[in-house]
């Protein structure tokens, strides 16, 4: 167990979160969902359906999403640069656009891959705007490091997107296990496509549990039942 395991309680925004349901609200370029008044649509279907929070991909978005909750957000930024693959929230300016804009959390890519800034000046960046600060790992190794760099929370978000981690069509249990035994609070994040997924996620001991496509990506889960059926011809 690390110094940091014994950080308690979390801050009062993630422990609001603590045992529940984050709806992640994020349309791809290029989705006919890629307008602010959607993803607002989207965010109140969500909240209906009973959201403690919310995870959303920009400014913009995040600004018409806070006039019409009081929730925690969670904001990001999702952008190239050149040099590096590193695409959510990458530079100090961005982390201070997002918690500008109303984001209770910030949340950064916190993996190993090169970067133009640290984990470190990122949750520096997000702690100076009055925001907490969440690294989005991939591994193990990559989540104590965020927390001696200063996150407050890691979200497994990047396993299986970077070279590095597991590649498995379902979430990352095992690195779930693995956070838990070391005591290191985390946010299950990534392909957690069921009701009963997101439970078991919720069991390995996760504060919370975030669910992006399967509630708000139409188009990806169309295309789950569309290749299910064509496969099933094909088996045929
Ligand atoms: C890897 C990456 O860029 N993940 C993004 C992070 O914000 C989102 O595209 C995901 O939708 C989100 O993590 C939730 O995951 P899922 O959509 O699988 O429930």
């Amino acid at each position: 167990m690390t110094e940091h395991a014994t950080r308690s309680p979390l801050p009062a925004a993630l422990e609001r979160l603590r045992g529940h349901l984050v709806v992640s609200v994020q349309a791809d370029d290029g989705s006919p969902l890629r307008e602010v008044a959607h993803i607002v649509a989207l965010s109140r279907a969500a909240l209906l359906g009973g959201a403690a929070g919310l995870r959303l991909r920009s400014a913009e978005d995040l600004q018409a999403v806070r006039a019409i909750t009081d929730l925690p957000l969670i904001g990001l930024t999702k952008q190239a640069h050149p040099g590096t693959d590193v695409y959510i929230t990458a530079t100090p300016q961005e982390v201070q656009e997002v918690a500008a804009a109303g984001a209770d959390v910030v949340a950064f890519d916190g993996t190993d891959l090169p970067r133009p800034y640290s984990v470190a000046q990122l949750a520096a960046a997000a702690h100076a705007a009055g925001a907490l600060a969440m690294a989005d790992i991939s591994t193990l190794a990559e989540a104590r490091a965020a927390y001696e760099a200063g996150a407050d929370i890691v979200g497994t978000t990047m396993s299986g997107y970077t070279p590095h981690s597991p590649q498995q069509p379902g979430p990352d249990f095992a690195l779930m296990a693995a956070l838990t035994a070391a005591g290191l609070p985390f946010i299950a994040e990534g392909r957690i496509n069921s009701p009963e997924l997101a439970t078991l996620a919720l069991q390995t001991g996760a504060v919370c549990v975030v669910v992006g496509s399967a509630i708000t990506r139409p188009d990806h889960v169309t295309r789950w039942f569309a290749s299910a059926l064509q496969s099933g011809t094909q088996d045929a």
